[in-house]
């Protein structure tokens, strides 16, 4: 199934001392979807810890080895050297770090103390690390708090103010992104959300961004409702495995949206062909191999080169995302020339190019469509997966969202988009969803292109700049009891939804999510026909007793709720009517 691949995204993750993961900057699907495996295939609800230093590559797993024969002494000397190398180049940036600090008369951001060389190694957080940035920026009192780990600076945003002033006001010089050779190695270097702010970047966003503004949407409104149909059929034939639904829910989705692909429930094999090139990008990110490949010196090593390795595994992935690339866009120009072709972004955008006379046009298109299921399905997913969550957890919420779509639109069918604006407990429902639980709780990473002040405070070039979505939906100021679901927040006193629509949900500035209206809309009406014709309660044991559903969160950049069980059952026997008539 979709649900591990996501945004595909670059990692720099290494190894605490204590061996928890600590992820110094990750596109958030690629740090969830090992942390979504690993919970899943170990046992169910552990938390993602990757393999300990000395398990992983040759370069860390050095000092303690035994060498006995000539070809291992050799590969001792091969690894001190590169260990030598690694050290060599940590130092450097180090030193020009304290150097940049000297030279500014300004503070940074405050932050924990620091040691020479590792920095803030030792105190990164290396869970729900955005609770840890809020809390240090309400002990600092401070809207900024910096960390730097070997050189690298990180600056976290924690309120909407210096969010508001920063990333968006300052947009200008607050969109690029970090640059990680391994992602052009790997090949996903056309994925949008890792294109460097330039002009390559520029056409594609803007390509995106007209095929999903607010109103273009509205062309795929049929495709959304088929999406919320199959999501309610595939619940009742097998409401256990809901998890799965959901995320497949989302995958069709933005299958259908890209090229009007049609994905399989079972076994599709575009699907999994998008799955195993996540998988690799994200073993490529573990420890040791980005790390090593950011280290000009070591990236010129042959692959055959002891500790190169991870080079053979790039190049698989070139090859799969050379086909995830090609292989449905050629679909669908035949069938465009078949005069076969269904809706979709592809075709619609290739007619405009017609005949594909502009190249750089048709290339273009093709890396823009190709990005929507990776950055669309997990982040999809997610969110409808933790609405299921906030709808086990608060029934009395279900129960009054229920009465007003059974007021409102009735028991002979399901919700549809258009109903929105007169369902607005059901839109409460939705944005406290989305702010309760935040599926990038950290956002994906910027970096800052300039030299920039905030209230006094000195942001380097080349900061790696987080916005803490985390902490600016859990502000007390603005939401009380922020850990509470609420929907009645977002609720006036004559019954309308208030003008609060989450906006740092979706990012930030000229980086914010382009998917944004289709994202919303779909996970809106995923609940809505959830709602309308099921009631969600926490599954019984063996006695009849209800199992606790625990609100636990997968650690990582993106985050979902920890597989729990849940009962789904149609409401009545009207409901069941309801669903079995769908065609
Ligand atoms: C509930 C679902 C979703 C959430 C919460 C979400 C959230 C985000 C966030 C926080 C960012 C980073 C913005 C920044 O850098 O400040 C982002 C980027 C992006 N999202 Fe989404 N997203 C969702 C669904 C989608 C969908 C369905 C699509 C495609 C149809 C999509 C396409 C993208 C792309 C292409 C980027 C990279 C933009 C760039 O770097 O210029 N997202 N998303």
């Amino acid at each position: 199934m979709l649900r591990h691949h996501q945004h595909a995204a670059s990692v720099v993750n290494a190894t605490s001392p204590k061996g928890a993961s600590k992820v110094i900057f990750a596109y958030p699907a690629i740090a969830n979807s090992r942390a979504a495996r690993n919970s899943e295939s170990e046992a169910g609800y552990g938390i993602y810890t990757p393999p300990t230093i000395s398990s992983r590559t040759p370069l860390q797993g050095c000092p303690s080895r035994v060498f006995k024969t000539s070809s291992t002494m050799q590969q001792e000397i091969t690894y001190r050297l590169l260990f030598a190398t690694f050290l060599f180049g940590t130092l450097c940036a180090a030193v020009i770090v304290s150097k940049r600090r000297r030279s500014n008369a300004l503070p940074w951001p405050p932050g924990p103390p620091s040691l020479p060389l590792i920095g803030n190694w030792m105190s990164l957080p290396s869970q729900t690390s955005w609770k840890t940035y809020a809390k240090w920026s309400r002990d600092y009192n401070s809207d900024l708090v910096s960390i730097n780990a070997f050189g690298k600076v990180i600056v976290v945003i924690n309120t909407a103010k210096a969010a508001q002033a920063l990333l968006e006001q300052r947009s200008a010089i607050y969109s690029d992104r970090p640059f990680l050779t391994i992602v052009t190695l790997s090949g996903w270097d056309w994925f949008l959300g890792f294109i460097p702010y330039s002009d390559k970047w520029r056409v594609r966003r803007r390509i995106f961004q007209s095929a999903l503004r607010e109103q273009a949407c509205e062309e795929y409104r049929p495709m959304q409702h088929t999406m919320a149909e199959n999501m309610v059929k595939w619940l009742y034939q097998d409401p256990k495995d809901f998890q799965r639904y959901t995320n497949l829910t989302a995958a069709w989705l933005t299958l259908s949206l890209a090229w009007g692909y049609d994905a399989k429930p079972q076994g599709d094999s575009v699907v999994k062909l998008m799955e195993d090139a996540a998988q690799i990008v994200i073993d490529l990110t573990l420890p040791g191999t980005s790390v090593l490949n950011e280290i000009p010196l070591l990236r010129q090593l042959p692959g055959w080169f002891p500790g190169m390795g991870y080079k053979a595994r790039a190049d698989e992935c070139r090859t799969m995302t050379e086909r995830i690339l090609h292989g449905p866009i050629k679909s669908v120009k035949q069938s465009l020339v078949d005069g076969t072709a269904r809706e979709s972004m592809a075709s619609k955008l290739l007619r405009t190019n017609e005949g594909g006379v502009d190249l750089d046009a048709e290339m273009a298109i093709r890396d823009t469509v190709g990005s929507v299921y990776s950055a669309g399905a997990e982040t999809t997913g997610s969110a409808i997966h933790f609405a299921f969550l906030a709808l086990v957890l608060n029934p009395h919420v279900q129960r009054r969202a229920q009465e007003e779509i059974d007021r409102v639109v009735g028991r002979d069918r399901l919700p549809t988009l258009n109903d929105r604006s007169i369902l607005p407990y059901v839109g409460a429902v939705l944005r406290e969803s989305m702010r309760w639980n935040n599926v990038t709780p950290m956002g994906i990473p910027h970096r800052a292109s300039e030299d920039d002040v905030y209230e006094g405070r000195f942001i380097p070039k080349g900061a790696i700049v987080f916005g803490n979505i985390w902490a600016i939906m859990h502000d007390p100021a603005k939401y009380p009891d922020p850990t509470s679901f609420r929907p009645e927040r977002f609720i006036q006193d004559d019954g309308t939804l208030n003008d609060d629509d989450i906006p740092f949900i979706f990012g930030f500035g000229r980086r914010v999510c382009p998917g944004k209206f289709i994202a919303d809309s779909s996970v809106w009406l995923a609940v809505a026909s959830l709602l309308a014709v099921y009631n969600l309660s926490p599954a019984k044991d063996e006695r009849g007793n209800d199992i606790p559903v625990k609100e636990a969160v997968v650690d990582g950049l993106t985050s979902r709720p920890l597989p729990f069980e849940c009962s789904i059952k149609p409401r009545d026997s009207i409901a069941e009517a309801l669903i079995k008539g769908l065609a």
